[in-house]
C-alpha cells in the first residue's frame, strides 16, 4: 500500500458516515509528494469531507464514523494519539481567510509561539520566511504590527497560507482557497500554489475547473461520495475515461 515512493498520502478503502448517511464510499487514492492534487466534483459529492479526513478534522464533528486507512509517509494517521502533531504536519487553509484580530506578525507567529518558540529573533525569522514563502512579504514588511484584518481579502488569504507555512508542514490542504477572492488575488494565490509545491504536497478542493486545470498536476473527480476518476490533470481534461467525468468537465451537470 505504501510501497509507492512517490506517494505522500495513501488512502485505502476509506468509508465515512455522518450518522446513517455515507458521504465517502470506498476511496482508494495515492496522493503524490511535491505535487498539486485537485479535488473536483459537484456540490455535496464529498470533496471537503475527504479533504478533512486527511488531517482528521472530521474528528471534531459528532456522529462521524470512519473506516479504512490513511497513511502519511507510511504511518496510519488514525492510529496516532497525537492529532496536534498530525495537524502540524498536515496544515490547512480554509475557504474564507480566518485571521485572528491581531497584528500581521502575531497571526503568523501564533502557531510557533503556542508550540513553545519564545525567542524573539527566532520568531522574527519564522515570520519573515513564512511571509516570503507566501509571496506577501514585500506588501506587508513595513506594517507587520498593523492589524491583519486591515488587509484585502487576497492579502489575508496569503497571510493564512503564511500562517500555515510557519508551522513547517509537509502537506497543505486547501478548501476552495480562492472562492472568496477577486480574479487578480485569485491569480496571485494560484501562482503561489505553483511555487509552494517545490516544498510541500498540496491538495486543493476547487469548484473551478479552469483553476484545477491551471494549478494541479493530478485531478480527482468525486461524485456522490465515490472517486470516479483520478489521473494526471492534462489527461483528465483532454481525454477523460468515464462518461460522468466528461459530462462534468464539459459542464453538462454540476
Ligand atoms: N457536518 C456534517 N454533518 C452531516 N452531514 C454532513 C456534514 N458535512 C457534510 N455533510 C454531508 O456530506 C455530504 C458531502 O458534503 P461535502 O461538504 O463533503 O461535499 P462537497 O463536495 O465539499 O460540497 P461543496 O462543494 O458544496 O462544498 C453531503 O451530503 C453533506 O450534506
Amino acid at each position: 500500500m505504501s510501497q509507492n515512493n512517490k506517494a505522500k498520502l495513501c488512502v485505502s478503502n476509506l468509508d465515512l458516515f455522518y450518522g446513517d448517511n455515507q458521504a465517502l464510499k470506498n476511496i482508494n487514492m495515492n496522493i503524490k509528494r511535491n505535487k498539486v492534487t485537485a479535488l473536483i466534483g459537484p456540490s455535496g459529492c464529498g470533496k471537503s469531507t475527504f479533504l478533512r479526513t486527511l488531517n482528521r478534522m472530521n474528528d471534531l464533528i459528532e456522529n462521524v464514523k470512519i473506516k479504512g486507512q490513511i497513511e502519511v509517509d507510511g504511518e496510519n494517521i488514525y492510529n496516532t494519539e497525537d492529532v496536534i502533531k498530525l495537524r502540524t504536519k498536515v496544515g490547512m487553509v480554509f475557504q474564507k481567510p480566518n485571521l485572528f484580530p491581531m497584528s500581521i506578525y502575531d497571526n503568523v507567529a501564533y502557531g510557533p509561539r503556542t508550540h513553545g518558540t519564545k525567542d524573539k529573533k527566532e520568531l522574527d525569522k519564522i515570520v519573515e520566511e513564512s511571509l516570503k514563502g507566501a509571496a506577501i512579504w514585500e506588501e506587508v514588511k513595513d506594517r507587520l504590527k498593523s492589524s491583519a484584518l486591515g488587509l484585502s481579502g487576497g492579502q489575508q488569504q496569503r497571510i493564512c497560507i503564511a500562517r500555515a507555512i510557519a508551522m513547517k508542514p509537509e502537506v497543505i490542504l486547501m478548501d476552495e482557497p480562492t472562492s472568496a477572492l477577486d480574479p487578480i488575488s485569485t491569480l496571485k494565490v494560484e501562482e503561489l500554489i505553483q511555487e509552494l509545491k517545490d516544498d510541500y504536497t498540496i491538495v486543493i478542493v476547487t469548484h473551478n475547473m479552469q483553476q484545477a486545470a491551471r494549478v494541479s498536476d493530478d485531478t480527482a473527480f468525486f461524485l456522490n461520495g465515490e472517486l470516479v476518476e483520478y489521473k494526471e490533470t492534462k489527461i483528465m481534461f483532454t481525454n477523460p475515461e468515464d462518461k460522468r467525468t466528461e459530462d462534468y468537465i464539459t459542464g453538462r451537470f454540476g
